[in-house]
């Protein structure tokens, strides 16, 4: 298969600013630059520095770096020393045998455990383009300053000294040049550095997701997670982008308040006060339209939940015209019609506020045009000087005043996404290398599980207590009605969901939260609602193998044998278990766990899996765990266990006729 022509394969895969792919080869930076070799039995990285220092979540480093966090360890690893670098022509390199000495710094440490929160993003945008964060805000700041001078440029101009300058015009033109240069510049900076910030949000919060325990996310619910990868990351994003600009527009209004200090002291000291209640009316106004914004925010939840149901329940839909109106009526409409009344008023409130607050100002020079010269002297040239700089004064105070409501609704995301309570999960992340070595056996003694019910004071489903073995080789159906806990049972056998009692060992050994992440490595799965990349990722498939599975499975016509791409559109539900069946099967993981695959399959299919696949695979030392309804094909187990509400009820051995 011809890997350089593998389209968004991980080495021509683009990423935004400086996030890395952790898959590379680490490489020291400091004295002697070089790459990490496998003789390096121990490297203390605390000797070499990293400019910037990297980020990475302690799960998705270790398997890489071969760094094994403890329970309670760091999730978030400030790495000073290991730069990864990508190479595509190393792809599945590891620094085998190494060990790396990781040194964090406390804050960061707590970065994950405690949430986000807005001064942790602008640590994260500073720190992950501080260089251009810096270059933004000097060139913000110095064309402010060039913008200035021109005012004074202007106002000198009008004086008698002025009117007879030579230097004036040229000084002017100048002073343009410049504000043009800086302004360009200072834009094309920001434009990157809002790409590159919102680039590692998301990467961020897509590490989040993908760390996070599976019964957490599944409470959470697809439709939040991606209201909040859709608009959260946008509204925290443009807060934090504009952060720059809004630090060059304050350096543009502390040097103009200066200016104005030269001119007249009193004047200027009676502007910083107009200014400072400008300021505090207009947050409150921004008070009073966060409590409207903030329940906008938890509609936008509902109305993603409905927009998915009709993406998802199209089928539905289209087939009942009446169901068809009442959905859009009843249902999408009143919540998006609640949503954008919220909004509206929360918007109105802070427009209004924006307009009382740039107002102000101009009832401030108002007053200092026509009320200050009744009461006390003053030149008309400092007047007039005072009124320019004022009036050009307001430009860099209203960013600041309309950064502020966008920092509001960053602020109203930020608490969204720490309300999803995507906390990481303890458990160490998966070393490739543990997935192909064997294992003698896995089993599960007392475990337990208990679903929350969604009905206050209603207990959920209660699977267990469950005793199970698992055996290299043997192939294990588990059967049982509808709603009796076999996913669950399966969930729980894969890892995927922790143990809230009982324990799991494999060969012996207890499998605990630091070795949960290799153990799950042990299992290639289908499940019923599962999910098909339309690529293969996570394997280097061997071509023979590739081609005799999809042989097999007869879906020749659905890979693509040079990309490796596989046609995932236009399936029909048979096709789409086949294909992911394919990739169970390239994955050669030791326990293969299906979730009624034959279920969706024609009578040839179900034959062939239950007489061919299956044999072949425990023929491999493969050991087969099969959730099926197919009491006709009992004859291809070893073992069946039957579950009735959350019990085993039975655990039988063969002898089931053919
Ligand atoms: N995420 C969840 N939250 C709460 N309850 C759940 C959840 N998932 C499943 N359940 C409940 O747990 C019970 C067992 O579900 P499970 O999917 O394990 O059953 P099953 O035996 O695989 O059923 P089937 O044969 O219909 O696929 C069901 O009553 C179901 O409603």
């Amino acid at each position: 298969m011809g890997r350089k022509s593998k389209p968004g394969a991980a080495g021509e895969t683009a990423f935004a600013n400086d996030i890395v792919h952790p898959r590379q080869p680490a490489m020291l930076v400091g004295k002697g630059e070089r790459p990490v070799q496998d003789s390096d039995e121990h490297l203390d990285v605390d000797h070499f520095m990293t400019c910037p220092p990297r980020c990475f979540h302690a799960a998705q480093a270790a398997p890489y770096l071969n760094f094994s966090p403890q329970e309670g360890a760091p999730r978030l690893l400030l790495v000073w020393g290991v730069r990864v670098c990508y190479t595509s022509t190393q792809p599945s390199y590891r620094p085998n045998g190494l060990k790396i000495t990781i040194h964090t710094e406390k804050d960061h440490q707590s970065e994950c455990n405690e949430g986000l929160n807005t001064m942790n993003l602008f640590f994260l945008m500073l720190r992950s383009s501080w260089k251009a964060s810096v270059a933004s805000i000097v060139l913000g700041g110095a064309s402010g300053l060039a913008t200035l001078t021109l005012i004074t440029l202007i106002h000198k101009s009008f004086s008698n000294e002025g009117m007879q300058s030579a230097a004036l015009p040229a000084l002017f033109v100048v002073a343009c040049t410049a504000v043009l240069v800086l302004q360009i510049l200072s834009k094309c900076i920001l434009t990157r550095l809002s790409q590159s910030t919102a680039a590692r949000l998301q990467f961020e919060l897509c590490n989040r997701i993908m760390a996070a325990p599976l019964p957490e996310l599944e409470s959470v619910g697809p439709h939040r997670l991606l209201a909040t990868l859709g608009g959260d990351v946008g509204a925290i994003t443009g807060a934090l982008s504009n952060f720059p600009s809004v630090c060059a527009s304050a350096m543009v209004l502390i040097s103009g308040v200066g200016y104005l200090a030269s001119l007249s002291i009193p004047l200027a000291a009676c502007t910083v006060i107009m200014a400072s209640f400008a300021i505090a009316s207009y947050l409150a106004g921004v008070h009073w339209a966060n409590f409207h914004l903030r329940q906008a925010r938890e509609d936008r939840d509902e109305v993603s939940k409905q927009l998915q149901a009709m993406v998802f329940g199209i089928k539905e839909l289209k087939a009942n015209n009446r169901r068809c109106i009442d959905f859009l009526y009843d249902v999408l409409l009143p919540a998006d019609t609640r949503m954008r009344e919220r909004l509206i008023k929360g918007s109105d409130i802070l427009g209004g506020a924006h307009t009382w607050g740039r107002l102000s100002l101009f009832i401030g020079i108002g007053l200092l045009i026509f009320v200050w010269p009744r009461m006390w002297t003053v030149t008309p040239e400092t007047l007039m000087g005072y009124t320019l700089t004022i009036i050009y004064l307001t430009s860099p105070l209203d960013s600041i005043l309309g950064w502020l409501p966008s920092l509001n609704h960053a602020a109203i995301s930020l608490n969204k996404i720490n309300s999803l309570g995507l906390m990481i999960d303890p458990a160490k992340a998966p070393v490739v290398n543990s997935a192909n070595t064997g294992f003698r056996s896995i089993e599960l003694r007392n475990v337990s599980y208990s679903y929350r019910s969604p009905i206050e004071g209603e207990s959920g489903f209660h699977l267990g207590p469950v005793d199970l073995e698992v055996h290299p080789g043997e192939v294990l159906f588990i059967v049982g009605g509808n709603g009796c806990g076999k996913t669950t049972l399966a969930k729980i056998l894969t890892g995927l969901y922790p143990l809230q009692s009982g324990e799991i060992y494999v060969d012996r050994y207890l499998i605990d939260n630091s070795s949960m992440g290799d153990y799950r490595q042990l299992f290639s799965t289908v499940f019923v609602e599962g999910h098909l990349f339309d690529r293969l990722i996570g394997m280097e498939p061997n071509p023979m193998l590739l081609r005799h599975w999809a042989k097999r499975l007869g879906i020749e016509d659905k890979v693509d044998f040079e990309t490796g791409h596989l046609k995932t559109y236009k399936l029909s539900r048979g096709q789409h278990k086949r294909l992911a069946m394919l990739v169970a099967c390239l994955d050669e993981r030791p326990v293969f766990v299906f979730d009624e695959w034959a279920a969706e399959q024609d009578p040839t299919f179900k034959e062939i899996f239950y007489r061919e696949i299956v044999p072949e695979l425990k023929k491999k030392g493969r050991a087969v765990v099969a959730i099926t309804h197919d009491d006709r094909y009992f004859f291809a187990a070893d073992r069946v266990v039957k579950l009735v509400d959350g019990q085993v009820e039975t655990a039988q051995k063969q002898g089931f006729a053919a």
